[in-house]
């Protein structure tokens, strides 16, 4: 390892987040905690050192400084007001911020004037508001905002949807357009300057959404059908194409989209493409 600091780079430490964020970074080759307990870990091989802390709290660490960068989610960031960025988003911990009413209410985000707005995104929802020049009372609560109306604390809410199973119960139904459409993303210090590791960082992590997004395509074409497959899957640098130890009949690899992988199987098969294999990446670097 250099002489260099470590990089510092803060996860959530518990939540929706939590999980997928240690999964992400394990899959990325870093070492994590396997004690929900400790605060702390430092993963000298790789020179970083993370740091776990509520995702609520992972913006503002990194605003100010104390920290390199983080996870947490899209609407965590623009919550905060903190002064930090989004480098990268990373897949997972997908979610809508959405207005939601009691069934059968029907209402417009214009109705949202005047009336009392559940909510734990105060400053998400003030700067919706205040860009429409709608203005409403602010009822901040820390969680299980979908219980408010029904307790008589507010007329609307406005909180995070995944599948909607929370609203449901409570008796919600959405309306309007989605606030802030978030998913955890990878953030830093808006004029910081940071680490020389933090470029490994996001190679790796740009690594695994690579490996989770894309299938490795093999395929055996004769010569004069190979143009027409590669046309057809041309890969992210251009196939591998060998010879296949059958005369006039080439070998192909080449790496294609998880989406749609089955359908391009079946026009590479149309195009002459024959012992087509598709094989999962356990990892990668581009
Ligand atoms: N059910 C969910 N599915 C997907 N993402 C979610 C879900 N709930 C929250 N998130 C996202 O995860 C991030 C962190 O939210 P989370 O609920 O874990 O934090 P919290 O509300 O501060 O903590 P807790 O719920 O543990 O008190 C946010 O970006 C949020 O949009
Ligand atoms: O649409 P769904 O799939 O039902 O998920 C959405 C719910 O998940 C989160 O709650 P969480 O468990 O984080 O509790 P909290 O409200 O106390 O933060 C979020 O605040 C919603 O209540
Ligand atoms: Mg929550």
């Amino acid at each position: 390892m250099s002489t260099e600091r470590l990089l510092r780079i803060a996860v959530p430490n518990k939540g929706a987040l939590a999980e997928p964020a240690a999964a992400m970074l394990r899959a990325a080759g870093y070492r994590q905690r396997t004690d929900a307990k400790d605060l702390t870990l430092i993963d000298a091989d790789h020179g970083v050192e993370f740091y776990y802390l509520r995702p609520r709290d992972i913006a503002v660490y990194i605003g100010r400084g104390h920290l390199d960068v983080g996870i947490t989610g899209r609407d965590m960031l623009l919550d905060s007001g903190a002064e930090a960025i989004e480098m990268m988003a990373l897949g997972f911990g997908g979610s809508r911020f959405r207005f939601a009413a009691p069934g059968g209410s029907q209402l417009t985000v214009a109705d949202v004037a005047g009336k009392r707005v559940a909510t734990s995104y105060p400053g998400l929802l003030e700067a919706y508001l205040d860009e429409r020049g709608i203005s409403a009372e602010m009822v901040k609560l820390d969680g299980a905002v979908e219980s408010a109306i029904r307790l008589g604390v507010a007329d609307v809410v406005a909180d995070v949807v995944d599948t909607g199973t929370t609203l449901k119960r409570a008796g919600l139904e959405l309306f309007g357009d989605a606030i802030c459409t978030s998913e955890a993303v990878l953030i830093r210090r808006a004029d910081a300057e940071l680490p020389p590791g933090v470029a490994g960082l996001e190679t790796r992590l740009t690594s695994v959404l690579v490996a989770q997004n894309y299938l490795m395509m093999d395929y055996n074409v004769e010569q004069e059908n190979l143009a027409e497959t590669i046309a057809l899957a041309p890969g992210v640098e251009g196939p591998t194409v060998s010879t296949l130890a059958k005369d006039g009949w080439s070998a192909v690899r080449v790496l294609v989209p998880r989406e749609g992988a089955h359908l391009l199987m079946d026009r590479l098969y149309d195009a002459g493409a024959r012992g087509i294999l598709l094989t999962e990446l356990a990892a990668c670097r581009l």
